[in-house]
């Protein structure tokens, strides 16, 4: 089976133009197939406030009416996607970007109304890899924004550390698959303001006890249930981290084991 890496790019490196460029500069160095997931909350949080329309998270989740999804689906499947894969054509890696609707990728549900209304927000419900695997298997990368579909013509608002682990998940069917979290910190840290205080692995049990001491809190905690739900469904490998763990082995980062 070959090894195919799907790598995840949170805010901090979107927003900001020359570390992108610089990630994508390595980026297409890394050979054998792979697959790219960006997010892009903080822009389309930025652009909402500049139109004047109301920006509503729970629980790290964007609450999405009909004007926010307008808004996502042009920051995240149009400007921030399309530049991501020109800059990768730029350095003569083979992309094409997808939301979850093209080629029918990833299937998803409104999550339905419970205590709160989420909008248009989607869980994941199934991926189809088959067009993935044409793709990749002639050396194009696939370049996902955190939109899935329903299959009813609805497009839903996703989180992007979802769409990772679920492609990962999908794709260990036919490849040997590592999945990467890359974000501004070093990994998962035992005091968040000391970048020297790396959680080299971390397992189920030590994730109770970090969550327990609120070592873990905000976003880690929807990452981390992902890494989980990762490595518990066949994904081989899981790393939090800066994204020069990618590119340089001895650099501390964090992994996720059973
Ligand atoms: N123990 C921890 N170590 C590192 N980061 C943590 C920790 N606990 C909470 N965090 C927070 O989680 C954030 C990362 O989650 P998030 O913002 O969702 O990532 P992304 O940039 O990938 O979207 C960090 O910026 C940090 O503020
Ligand atoms: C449902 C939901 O919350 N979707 C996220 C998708 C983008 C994302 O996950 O971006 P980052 O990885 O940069 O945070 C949102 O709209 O903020």
């Amino acid at each position: 089976m070959k090894t195919i890496k799907v790598i995840k790019i949170g805010g901090n490196i979107i927003d900001n133009e020359e570390a992108l460029a610089e990630f994508i500069k390595d980026f297409a160095t890394i050979s054998g197939p792979k697959v790219l997931v960006h997010g892009g909350g903080k822009i389309a949080t930025k652009l909402a406030e500049q139109m004047n329309i109301p920006v509503k998270m729970h629980e790290g989740r964007r609450i999405t009416d009909a004007a926010t999804l307008d808004i996502i689906t042009m920051v995240y499947a149009g400007k921030i996607n399309k530049n991501i894969v020109a800059q990768l054509q730029a350095h003569h890696c083979n992309a094409i970007g997808f939301s979850g609707a093209d080629g029918n990728t990833i299937v998803s549900e409104k999550r339905p109304i419970k205590t709160i209304d989420y909008g248009f927000v989607g869980d994941v419900k199934k991926v189809n890899t088959d067009a993935l695997e044409v793709l990749l298997n002639n050396n194009i990368t696939p370049v996902f924004c955190a939109i899935s579909h329903d299959e009813n013509g609805q497009l839903l608002n996703t989180n992007a550390d979802t769409i990772a682990s679920e492609l990962a998940i999908g794709l260990s069917t036919v490849f040997n698959t590592e999945l990467y979290y890359c974000f501004e910190k070093n990994g998962v840290l035992e005091d968040v303001e000391n970048e020297d205080s790396v959680i080299e692995n971390i397992n189920i049990e030590s994730y109770k006890t970090l969550k327990e001491n609120n070592i873990i809190f905000e976003g880690m905690l929807p990452k981390l249930d992902n890494c989980f739900h990762a490595i518990n469904k066949n994904v081989q490998k899981v790393c939090i981290g800066k994204s020069e763990m990618l590119f340089h082995t001895n650099n501390k980062h964090t992994t996720i084991t059973k």
